[in-house]
Formats: C-alpha cells, structure tokens, sequence
C-alpha cells in the first residue's frame, strides 16, 4: 500500500517539467511534499517556489557571479554550487527524486540518487541514453525503480503494465515531426532559431525544443526505450503524428496493438510517475481536461522521412553502436544545440557537427563513469572547435 504524502527531491524545479511537478504537488497536497529543489540562474522563480513549497534544503547551481550574488541575497539558506545538486538528489527525507534538469549535468545527481535508494521520476533523456548500462545497472544492484516521465515511455510504461516483455512485438514510438515536418527542404538551410522554437503542439525548454526540430529527441528516446524496456534496436519503430494524442504503442506477439491517448501535457506523464501505482483523478485539476471524440476523430500518421532528419539516422547508430558513442551524441548534441540557440551556427550544421564529432570519435566499451564524462567532455569541445576552424 502506498504511504502518502509522498516526499519529493526536485531537480531542474524552474523549467518546463519541473514547473509542471509544482502544479501538480500543489493540486495534491496531501499525496506529495517537496522536500528539496535545485535550479541554476532563475533565481527569482526558485525564491518564489521556495517562499510557496518551503523545502528543507534548497540549492542554486549558479552559473556567473551575477546569478551567485543574486542567490545569496534572495536565498541566504540556499546551497551555491555544484554539490548541491548531489545534495538535493540524496536528501535524506526524498522517497522519490524527479530528474529533470536540461542535459548532461542530470548523470551524476541520478546515479547519486540510486545510490541513496531513491526511486527514480526520469524526465532527463540525456541521462540513459549517455550512461544507459550504467543507471540500469546501479538500479538493478540497489532495487529502485526508474519510472519515466517522458511522454512516450509513460505511455508504452502503461501499456506494458501486466504483460510480459517475451510478449513484445515491436514498440511504435510516435513523433510529432516538429516545426519543420513539411518545410521544403531547400528552406531548411535558412531556418531560424524562433521558427525551430516553435513546436507544434508542446511547450518545453528550449534545448528539447530544438532536439525536437532535428528529430534529435525522438532519437535519443529510441535508445531511452532500449534500456527503460530492454527492447532491441530492430523491435521499436517511429511514426509520425503530427497531433501528439497518441503518445506511443506496443505491438504484442498476437497482433493486439495497445496506445496510450491523452492530449498533450506532461501533468499526466509527471502525475503517473508520482503516483504509481495509483493514478490520481484528473477531473480535481485545471490543467488536464479530458479526451473528447472529435479529438481524435482525425488522427493522421506518417512515415518519418530520413533525408530530412540527419540527425534521427546519426543517433540511432550511436546509440546501436554503442561504447562511447552515445555519450559523444549527447556531448555533441548538447554543444551544437548550445551553438545554434545563441546564432553561432545555422540549423543545418547540428546535423553536420553531430557527424563529424562522431566520424572522429574513438570508442571504448563499458564505458564507466568517469570515462563517460570525459566522453561527453571531448565531444563538447571537439564540436566547438570545429565550428571555431569554419567560422
Ligand atoms: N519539457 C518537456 O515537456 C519534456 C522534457 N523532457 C526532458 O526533461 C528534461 C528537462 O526538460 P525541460 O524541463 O524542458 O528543460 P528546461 O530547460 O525548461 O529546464 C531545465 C531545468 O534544469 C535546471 N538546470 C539546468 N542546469 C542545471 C544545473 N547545472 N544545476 C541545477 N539545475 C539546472 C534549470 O534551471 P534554471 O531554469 O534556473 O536555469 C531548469 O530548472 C530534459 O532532459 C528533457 O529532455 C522530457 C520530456 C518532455
Ligand atoms: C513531451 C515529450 O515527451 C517530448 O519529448 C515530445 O516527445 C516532443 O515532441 P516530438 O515528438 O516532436 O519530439
Ligand atoms: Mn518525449
């Protein structure tokens, strides 16, 4: 039986997915307690959370001197650094820790966190698909869960939910295609940063945002589903559905395929992963209204188109390649994403500098922790360079 309230250790509490977590503690406030939150320069977001949820320990990674001064004067209790995302992720009163920092810097937290014998709310992709053998495997070895806050592995997480994974056919990940689904391809040279911005049908932080765009992100969630489910490469497939109602499917042995359907908002992905094995009644909030027939009276699906989506092809080998692979994509993907939103690069050089990081990389298998991070590391920097040598 589940003990509630529920106590909760925040990481990314000011973005997109950790906004999100706040509405729905504050909707269920007898399921769920924040205990602690971390963020990076949002200062003045994170003091007024702090005023509203008062966590025990607070923790402000930021990035310049300015971000610093403003925290201490705003947040004197707060912990400045980078140790404090490690200290959120092991509070000692956190039942659950919810990963949703941007990028990278979500690793360590969430393997500290395993260590500490937290149950795991993942909404950093980054974090598998860079050290996927290594969180999987922390997790087996101390008995903690990782349930999935991303959209589309919620929805193939409640789909599996009392079958066996010998019973899987293939898994169908759907992807919305993004702001550039049907762009002439001769106009993608010139695309602009507010145009990739400008997602179909969600609102994210902006380095999803551009993965979405890129196709980058459905990607990075094919190899986030091999290690979540221990599917092969050749079992999940992608389609295109520009309308974001159904979030993924399962194929099962027999022919019996089953979706998940819901509008999209990630209040019902983070509202699962809180409350599991419960569900929560969505009808008490004002931020999921239901499913309606001519909602999905008109669903469209399409084949994903490779030509136009370099970077799909780019990831989905690394992640199959394995070793040190996939952390350079993440490193890469990060530096070029990072490139393109401050107008260094255009959009079609994050395919092209994602490619030529990869083409000079030299793998190593079983990768550990260390020697992941200095993989992600020299993709960064070897990515930066060589936009340096062409600008
Ligand atoms: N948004 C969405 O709908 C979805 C997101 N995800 C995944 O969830 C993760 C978060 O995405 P999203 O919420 O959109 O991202 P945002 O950019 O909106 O938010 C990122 C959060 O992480 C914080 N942060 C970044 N770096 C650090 C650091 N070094 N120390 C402490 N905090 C840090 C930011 O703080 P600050 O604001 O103060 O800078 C912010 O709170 C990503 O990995 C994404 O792929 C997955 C599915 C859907
Ligand atoms: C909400 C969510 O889970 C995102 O990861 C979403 O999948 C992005 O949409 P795309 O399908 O365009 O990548
Ligand atoms: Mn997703």
């Amino acid at each position: 039986m589940t003990t509630f309230p529920k106590r909760i250790a925040l990481l990314g509490s000011t973005g997109s997915i950790g906004r999100q977590t706040l509405d729905v503690v504050r909707r269920f406030p007898e399921h769920f307690r924040i205990v602690a939150m971390a963020a990076r320069s949002n200062v003045d977001l994170l003091a007024q959370q702090v005023q509203e949820f008062q966590p025990e320990l607070v923790t402000c990674f930021a990035d310049t001197p300015e971000v610093e001064a403003k925290a201490r004067r705003l947040l004197p209790q707060a912990l400045i650094g980078e140790q404090g995302l490690l200290a959120v992720a092991t509070h000692s009163d956190a039942d659950i820790v919810v990963a949703a920092t941007s990028g990278l810097v979500g690793l360590m937290p969430t393997l500290a966190a395993i260590g500490a014998g937290k149950t795991i709310a993942l909404a950093n992709k980054e974090t598998l698909v860079m050290a996927g053998h290594l969180v999987t495997q922390a997790a087996q070895r101390v008995g903690v869960p990782i349930y999935p806050i991303d959209s589309e592995h919620s929805a193939i997480w409640q789909c599996l939910r009392g079958e066996e994974t010998s019973s899987i056919h293939r898994l169908l990940l759907t992807a919305s295609g993004g702001p550039f689904r049907a762009t002439p391809l001769e106009e993608l040279k010139t695309v602009t940063v507010k145009q990739a911005l400008a997602h179909p049908t969600w609102s994210m932080g902006p380095k999803i945002t551009i993965d979405s765009a890129t196709l980058m992100n459905k990607a990075l969630e094919v190899i986030e589903s091999h290690w979540l489910f221990g599917v092969p490469y050749e079992k999940m497939e992608v389609v295109v559905h520009p309308e974001s109602i159904i979030h993924s499917m399962v194929e099962f042995i027999d022919g019996s395929v089953k979706m998940q359907a819901s509008l999209p908002s990630m209040h019902l992905p983070i509202m699962n992963a809180l409350a599991y094995p419960d569900r929560l009644d969505s009808a008490e909030t004002d931020f999921i209204r239901e499913l309606r027939w001519a909602d999905v009276a008109s669903l469209h699906f399409e084949d994903l188109d490779l030509e136009r989506f370099p970077c799909f092809r780019l990831a989905v080998e690394a992640g199959k390649r394995g070793g040190t692979y996939p952390c350079v994509l993440v490193g890469a993907d990060e530096e070029a994403v990072e490139l393109f939103l401050t107008r260094k690069i255009s959009y079609i050089e994050i395919a092209q500098l994602i490619d030529a990081a990869l083409e000079r990389h030299q793998s190593i298998e079983q990768p550990d922790v260390a020697a992941t991070l200095d993989a992600c590391a020299w993709a960064r920097r070897t990515v930066r360079e060589l936009w340096k040598k062409r600008a």
